[in-house]
């Protein structure tokens, strides 16, 4: 590959190379030995390229310093980092490079210590400090700052086309600038991971709540940092006035963003924010369970003895609002349940696995998007931009000594029949999906009406119940916080709900337990609450 003359190629004289992941090392360096490239290498990187029979000038010959202090002084010295921060478009750079008997760096190939591995390897303190890179990053960031004279390469992914720029008379300056952005990105990924396990591992702010699940200063450090990736530019945002594009956080565990999509049209950005609800909803039940999602709600829920009827059961519950929802599952979806969403029009599905069948069935839709994903974390923490900063928050996941039906209190009623219990603790756990206010009626393992996102109770117990019609007699209630006034509770009663399910808390809780008593329903008292805005 020739450079074009006015590309701001640099012929590539010299190369300083300092891994210390040796993955491809010695095919570079073969084939920079073959361009006519003088090498110059740190300690095993050195050994490793004269091993493949390439000659290599060692560090400590160039400063006439050894390596020392177990490798934490190697390259830190004025004879390397003149020769990666020369100007070499400045005379009077090249005039004192002569002067000083340096040589400079066209190339300079670095990969650091592995510090994000060792800490997840659950190493002492002083390994892990150990393994913080201060001469790799140094090189690095000299080497991108001065990449209108230098090369650099982070990444072995990289080597062929750097070897191949090389034989053919030097990278371009674009290319310089690409290789130079590249390893900035490097650098401040590998700070933001020292400095975050610094800030919250090593000297955590002593701050502590004391309440349980408080907020203490090792959950919510005095400083955040994450670097994200872009994986796909998005047709759209959220409206196609906006654009939009998909990064994935390069330090968290995989999930709906890192998901393999089988089939489809392109995710857009809506399926991402539905697919996220519906995932999530899936996953807060322990059943065979599927959620199907419109606008981050849930238009059905429902578990079954398994994932087939699970889905027959959530789609029953608003057969109109599930035409084109998004559907997760927490089991693989068998080819049953494949028929049966093939005759609806669905936006996405999103599985831990398919059965063998169950894509080809699924694809006989051609735009249905089948993705394949990771389980949702279990915990952890979430962020919410605002303007002008960003909140972080602990996943509000349903493990909540409140979400145990053995510490819920049965605040009056007869106390409910196995049956009966088991659909109280499904429409608790649905009704976490649910954006508040939430009131979700279940009956027999799946949502029959679902009240959400109303700026008042009653107005969603309205609406649970105008969806459920008839299935309300006889159904259960869960509202995902306490009931302010007995008036929604009221809805519920009137429309024929036997059972309710809440976290209490109020100061009428008097008042609302009265009507549930003169009703005649059972009401159980949680005291944890799900709100999700
Ligand atoms: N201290 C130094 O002067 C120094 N110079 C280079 N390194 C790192 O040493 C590693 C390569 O060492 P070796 O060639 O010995 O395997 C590279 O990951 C490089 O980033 C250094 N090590 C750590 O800071």
């Amino acid at each position: 590959m020739n450079a074009p003359a006015d590309s701001g190629a640099r012929a590539v004289k010299r190369a300083l190379i300092s891994v210390y992941d040796k993955s491809g090392l010695t095919e570079l360096a073969t084939a920079l030995h073959g361009a006519g490239v003088e090498i110059v290498s740190t300690g095993s990187t050195a050994k490793t390229i004269a091993g493949a029979g390439v000659p290599v000038v060692e560090v400590s010959e160039l400063t006439g310093f050894p390596e020392c202090l177990e490798g934490r002084v190697k390259t830190l010295h004025p004879r390397v980092h003149a020769g990666i921060l020369a100007d070499t478009r400045k005379d009077d750079h090249l005039a004192q490079l002569d002067e000083l008997g340096v040589a400079p760096f066209e190339l300079v190939v670095v990969n650091l210590y592995p510090f994000t591995e060792t800490v997840a390897s659950g190493a002492a303190p002083d390994e892990c400090v150990e393994q913080i890179d201060i001469g790799g990053p140094s090189m690095v960031r000299a080497a991108a700052k001065n990449h209108p004279s230098v090369g650099v390469v982070v990444d072995p992914a990289d080597y062929p086309d750097a070897a191949a720029a090389v034989a053919g008379g030097g990278f371009t300056l674009a290319q310089r600038k690409q290789l130079a952005a590249k390893a900035f990105r490097h650098t401040a990924d590998y700070d933001v991971a020292v400095a975050s396990w610094m800030t919250s591992v090593v000297a955590p702010s002593e701050e502590t709540a004391g309440e349980p699940g408080a907020t203490t200063g090792a959950q919510f450090p005095v400083w955040a940092g994450a670097t994200w990736k872009r994986s796909a530019t998005l047709r759209y945002g959220e409206n196609p006035h906006q654009g939009a594009a998909l990064y994935v956080d390069t330090d968290a565990a995989p999930g709906l963003a890192q998901a393999e999509q089988l089939h489809g049209k392109e995710m857009s950005f809506n399926n991402y924010t539905d697919g996220d609800a519906a995932w999530r909803a899936a996953y807060d039940h322990t059943e065979p369970a599927v959620a199907i999602i419109k606008h981050a709600n849930p238009c059905g829920i429902a578990v079954g003895a398994d994932i087939a009827e699970a889905h027959r059961k959530a789609h029953a519950c608003d057969p109109v609002s599930a035409y084109g929802g998004v559907i997760a599952t927490n089991r693989e979806v068998s080819v049953e349940m494949a028929e049966q969403v093939a005759e609806i029009f669905t936006e996405v599905i999103i599985a831990p696995s398919y059965a063998d069948g169950a894509v080809d069935v699924l694809s006989r839709k051609k735009n249905i998007r089948i993705l394949v994903a990771q389980a949702p974390a279990e915990s952890g923490i979430e962020m919410r931009p605002v303007s002008g900063g960003l909140l972080l928050q602990e996943r509000d996941v349903i493990d909540a000594e409140g979400d145990d039906p053995a510490n819920w209190t049965l605040a009056t009623g007869t106390a409910a029949d196995e049956q009966t219990l088991r659909d109280l603790v499904f429409a608790w756990r649905a009704c976490r999906a649910v954006k508040s206010n939430a009131i979700l009626l279940a009956s027999d393992g799946a949502s029959v009406g679902v009240g959400m996102g109303q700026v008042n109770r009653v107005d969603s117990a309205h609406l649970a119940v105008n969806r459920a019609g008839e299935r309300a007699a006889g159904a259960v209630g869960a509202s995902d916080a306490f009931f302010p006034f007995p008036d929604g509770l009221q809805v519920l009663i009137d429309a024929g709900v036997r059972a309710v399910v809440q976290p209490g808390g109020s100061v009428r809780d008097n008042e609302v337990i009265e009507a549930a008593k003169a009703a005649g329903v059972t009401m159980y008292l949680t005291g944890a609450r799900h709100f999700a805005h």
